[in-house]
């Protein structure tokens, strides 16, 4: 299970990305993260492995605050979390098979890191797992001859082969012609439902978002303005996540319902989790 407590990340220009974000992702849940250009999704999420460095709140996996570890802590912890980046992050002149193995070297000691020496298991954990993306045969492949699809499986297959508790995927899709970005969507719903994981997905397009997503996380702002099942993301939701004006509007009126007695359904659509305020 992960949860974020009051997770805040201000960077050194003054910006402050991500602003007290609470949330709870467990099970084998499929979280679409959405919200306009610059409203923190990509932050949120390198904040939780530490890619980037919160500024304040909590980072719990399975009950373990990440924000807490010490460097050589937070390399083994990462071992937990498969990371899906938009524009791959293979090593472009490394074999598929050579990409996928970097995801088990973690596991290995700094020696065998180096000579990339990978124990028997690992290699015939890559060639399954290459078999699950549809890459069976192409482990020979360079990355550089690959299509952006077949790169993106390749990446899907090394944050898989480390055996994560949690994935996450910044934008998996945005580099991706639709076809492809339909397929990379489908893989990576398939791989949490038959790994049991969760799974965080950073994505523009919301079409895509409410097609495979089970819930959503709206961020505007660097808030959480939306958190709630996939089916509640009606018009009112994505003109809160998306037009600014609208928050104060949505505000205003879930003060004056609350005054009449509110319901549970307007909180859920408009959470704006207070900041620390340190
Ligand atoms: N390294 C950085 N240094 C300073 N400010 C940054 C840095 N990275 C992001 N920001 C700022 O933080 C805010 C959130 O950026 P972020 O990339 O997290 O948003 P996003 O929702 O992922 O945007 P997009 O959908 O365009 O990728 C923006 O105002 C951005 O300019």
């Amino acid at each position: 299970m992960l949860e974020t407590i009051d997770l805040r990340k201000v960077y050194s220009t003054g910006d402050e990305a991500v602003s007290g974000v609470s949330t709870t992702v467990e099970g084998n849940e499929i979280v679409a993260m959405i919200g306009p250009s610059g409203a923190g999704k990509s932050t949120f999420i390198r904040c939780i492995n530490r890619l980037t460095e919160p500024t304040e709140g909590e980072v719990r996996l399975d009950g373990e605050d990440l924000t807490a570890l010490a460097d050589d802590e937070m390399k083994a912890a990462r071992r937990n979390i498969g990371m899906v980046f938009q524009e791959y992050n293979l090593v472009e002149r490394l074999t598929v098979m050579e990409n996928v193995l970097s995801g088990r070297l973690g596991y290995v000691s700094n020696w065998a890191a180096l000579r990339r020496n990978f124990p028997p298991e690992d290699v015939e954990r890559a060639y399954d797992i290459l078999e699950t993306v549809g890459l069976a045969d192409m482990e020979n492949k360079r990355a550089d001859e690959l299509s952006g699809g077949q790169r993106q499986r390749v990446g899907i297959a090394r944050a898989v082969v480390q055996e994560p508790t949690i994935l996450l995927a910044d934008e998996p899709t945005s580099s991706l012609d639709p076809d492809s970005s339909h397929a990379v969507m489908e893989l990576l719903t398939a791989i949490a439902e038959e790994r049991n994981i969760p799974i965080i997905i950073n994505i523009h397009e919301v079409p895509l978002a409410v097609e495979y997503a089970d819930r959503i996380l709206g961020l505007h702002d660097g808030e959480l303005v939306f958190d709630g099942p996939t089916d509640d993301l009606d018009k009112n939701a994505k003109d809160v996540i998306y037009r600014g004006e609208a928050i104060a509007a949505s505000t205003a009126d879930r003060d004056t319902t609350s005054q009449s007695g509110g319901t549970d359904d307007t909180e859920r659509v408009v959470d704006t989790p207070s900041l620390t305020g340190d």
